[in-house]
C-alpha cells in the first residue's frame, strides 16, 4: 500500500523522531536519498550542471546538503538563494564541499534543477521572485524535493506557478499532493526516501498489486457460481444498446459466478448473442444500472433499489442517486455528473477533486468513485483511495461501462462498497495498461484484458 499522509501527521512524526536523534540526523537523511535520486537520473555526477533553487526552509536545506554530496562526486552545482536566510549550515556543506553561491551565471546551461524552493511549510501561491526564477530555468528538467513548490501539499489543487518536476523526491511518506490530480500531474515519477518516520492511520492511501492480491475474492475448491454470487446489469436502452453490451463486459469479467441482464427485449437479444453465458432477470447479490439507460434510469434504480442488495449507480442514474443514500452503493461519477449531483462546475470539480469527492460521500451517505486520471474512492471515515494503475489511453468511450459492471462483479463477490470500487478501479486501470502496450485501445480490449491482469496477481 502507499501511504500519504497530511501535513499536520508528518510534523507530529518527524517531531517524535527529532527528538530522539542528533541534531541535522534527518535532514542528512533526506538529502543523502535525494541526491543518489539525482546522480540515477543524470546517470552520474561527475562534469553535469547542477542548479538548486533555494528557498528561506529546510526544503532548501535538503537542496543544498544534496547539492554538496553531488559537487563531491564531481558535478558543478550553483545554489540560487530565494531568501537571504537560507539554510547557513547548507550554504556552508556546499561551499566546503566546491559548489559556487550566487545569483546564476547567465551563460551557463543545466542538466538538471533542484527545486528546494518550499516543501511542506510553503503555502501556495508561490512569491513574485521564486515564480521569476521558474521561469529563468523554464526547459531544464526538474527534480523537486519533496514537492513540487507552488502546489498545494494537503489537497492536490493548484495555486498559479508551480513546478512541473520529472521526478519528485519526497521523505518518509508520500504526501496527498503526490497521488491527487491536479498536483500529481505535476509530481512526475516519485521516489520515496524512507527516513524512519512513524506514521498514524493515512488520509489517503493507493492500493499496490499485493493489496489487490489480498483483498480479490478468489473461488475456493467447493465453489458453486452461486456462492460466488451473481451480478445483475439493468443498463442501455434501444438508443444506446452498446452502453448495456460493455457493461455486460464488465460484469463478466469472471470475477461473479453469473450475470443476469435486464433491459429493453432489442437489447436484451444482442446482449446474449454477444454473451451466451449470461441470464435474464432473478435473483442477484449486486445490481448496476444506468449506463446507456435513457429515460429508464429512475424506474431501473427503484427496482433495484427494492431488492435490497448492493448498488453501482451510474451515468444515467446518478441523477436519482438519492435513491441509493445510505445504502451499501458505489456512485461512479466523472467529473461533469459529480459536478451534477453537487450543483457545482465541472472545472471546479477538476480544480479540487478531492474536496467533490468527499463532499459528495458525506452528502450521499455512499461510496463515491470519481473518474478521472488518479480514480479516487470516497467513503466516510475511511481514507480515500486513488487509483494509480492506468493510461492516459484509458480515457476512451465505453471504458465507464466496464467499469461500473467489473465494480458489480466485485460487489456480488461479497466485496465491500470501498473495496469493490478501489479494486474495481485498480484492476480496470491495469488491464487498460496491459491491453494498450503503449497504443491506443477501445473499451471491449480493456473487458478482454481483466482475466489475465486478475490472473497475473496470483501467480
Ligand atoms: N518533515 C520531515 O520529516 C522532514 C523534512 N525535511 C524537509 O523540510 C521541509 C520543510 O521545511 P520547513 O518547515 O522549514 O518549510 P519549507 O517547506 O522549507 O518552507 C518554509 C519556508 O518557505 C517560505 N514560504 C512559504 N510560503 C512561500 C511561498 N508561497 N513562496 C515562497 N516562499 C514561501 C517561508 O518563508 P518566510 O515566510 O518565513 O519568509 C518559510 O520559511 C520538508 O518539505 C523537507 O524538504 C527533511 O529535511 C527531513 C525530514
Ligand atoms: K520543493
Amino acid at each position: 500500500m502507499i501511504r500519504a499522509h497530511t501535513v499536520e501527521q508528518v510534523r507530529e512524526a518527524e517531531a517524535t523522531l527529532l527528538a530522539q536523534l542528533p541534531e541535522g540526523a534527518l535532514m542528512q537523511r533526506a538529502a543523502y536519498g535525494l541526491a543518489h535520486a539525482v546522480l540515477d537520473l543524470l546517470g552520474g555526477g561527475y562534469g553535469r550542471r547542477v542548479l538548486l533553487l533555494v528557498g528561506s526552509g529546510d526544503n532548501g536545506g535538503d537542496a543544498l546538503y544534496a547539492g554538496a554530496v553531488l559537487a563531491r562526486r564531481g558535478a558543478y552545482v550553483e545554489a540560487w538563494l530565494l531568501s537571504d536566510r537560507a539554510h547557513a549550515a547548507g550554504v556552508a556543506a556546499l561551499r566546503r564541499a566546491g559548489g559556487r553561491v550566487g545569483p546564476p551565471q547567465p551563460s551557463r546551461s543545466w542538466d538538471v534543477v533542484l527545486d528546494g524552493i518550499v516543501g511542506i511549510g510553503g503555502r501556495p501561491p508561490l512569491r513574485d521572485d521564486a515564480a521569476a526564477a521558474l521561469e529563468a530555468v523554464a526547459g531544464v528538467p526538474v527534480v523537486a524535493v519533496d514537492i513540487p513548490s507552488g502546489v498545494d501539499v494537503d489537497t492536490g489543487e493548484l495555486a498559479g506557478p508551480h513546478v512541473s518536476a520529472a521526478v519528485t523526491v519526497t521523505f518518509g511518506t508520500h504526501k496527498i499532493a503526490h497521488l491527487v490530480d491536479p498536483a500529481a500531474a505535476e509530481c512526475g515519477v516519485v521516489h520515496l526516501v524512507d527516513i524512519g518516520l512513524d506514521l498514524p492511520e493515512p488520509a489517503l492511501e493507493a492500493l499496490q498489486p499485493a493489496d489487490v492480491a489480498a483483498l480479490l475474492p478468489v473461488p475456493g475448491g467447493q465453489a458453486q457460481k452461486y456462492a460466488r454470487g451473481v451480478v445483475g446489469v439493468r443498463a442501455g436502452s434501444a438508443a444506446y444498446p452498446g452502453a448495456a453490451l460493455l457493461s455486460v463486459a464488465g460484469a463478466a469479467s469472471g470475477l461473479a459466478g453469473m450475470v443476469r441482464f435486464v433491459g429493453d427485449p432489442t437489447v436484451q437479444d444482442r446482449v446474449r448473442a454477444a454473451f451466451p453465458e449470461v441470464v435474464g432477470d432473478g435473483r442477484v447479490q449486486a445490481w448496476v444500472v444506468g449506463s446507456g439507460s435513457d429515460d429508464s434510469a429512475e424506474d431501473a434504480l427503484r427496482a433495484a433499489v427494492d431488492d435490497d442488495v448492493p448498488l453501482v449507480v451510474d451515468a444515467d442514474a446518478l441523477a436519482f442517486a438519492d435513491l441509493a443514500s445510505g445504502r451499501p452503493a458505489v456512485l461512479t461519477p466523472h467529473a461533469g455528473e459529480l459536478a451534477a449531483m453537487l450543483g457545482a462546475d465541472r472545472a471546479a470539480v477538476e480544480a479540487r477533486p478531492l474536496h467533490h469527492v468527499r463532499e459528495a460521500a458525506d452528502r450521499y451517505a455512499a461510496t463515491v468513485l470519481l473518474k478521472g486520471r488518479h480514480t479516487l474512492v470516497a467513503e466516510r471515515d475511511r481514507p480515500v483511495r486513488a487509483t494509480t494503475s492506468g493510461t492516459p489511453w484509458l480515457a476512451t468511450a465505453g471504458a465507464g461501462d466496464v467499469l461500473g459492471g467489473l465494480v458489480g462483479a466485485l460487489l456480488a463477490a461479497g466485496l465491500a462498497p470501498y473495496d469493490a470500487a478501489s479494486v474495481g478501479s485498480w484492476l480496470h486501470g491495469a488491464a487498460a495498461t496491459f491491453a494498450s502496450r503503449g497504443g491506443p485501445i477501445v473499451a471491449g480490449d480493456v473487458a478482454r484484458a481483466l482475466p489475465v491482469v486478475t490472473a497475473a496477481l496470483h501467480p
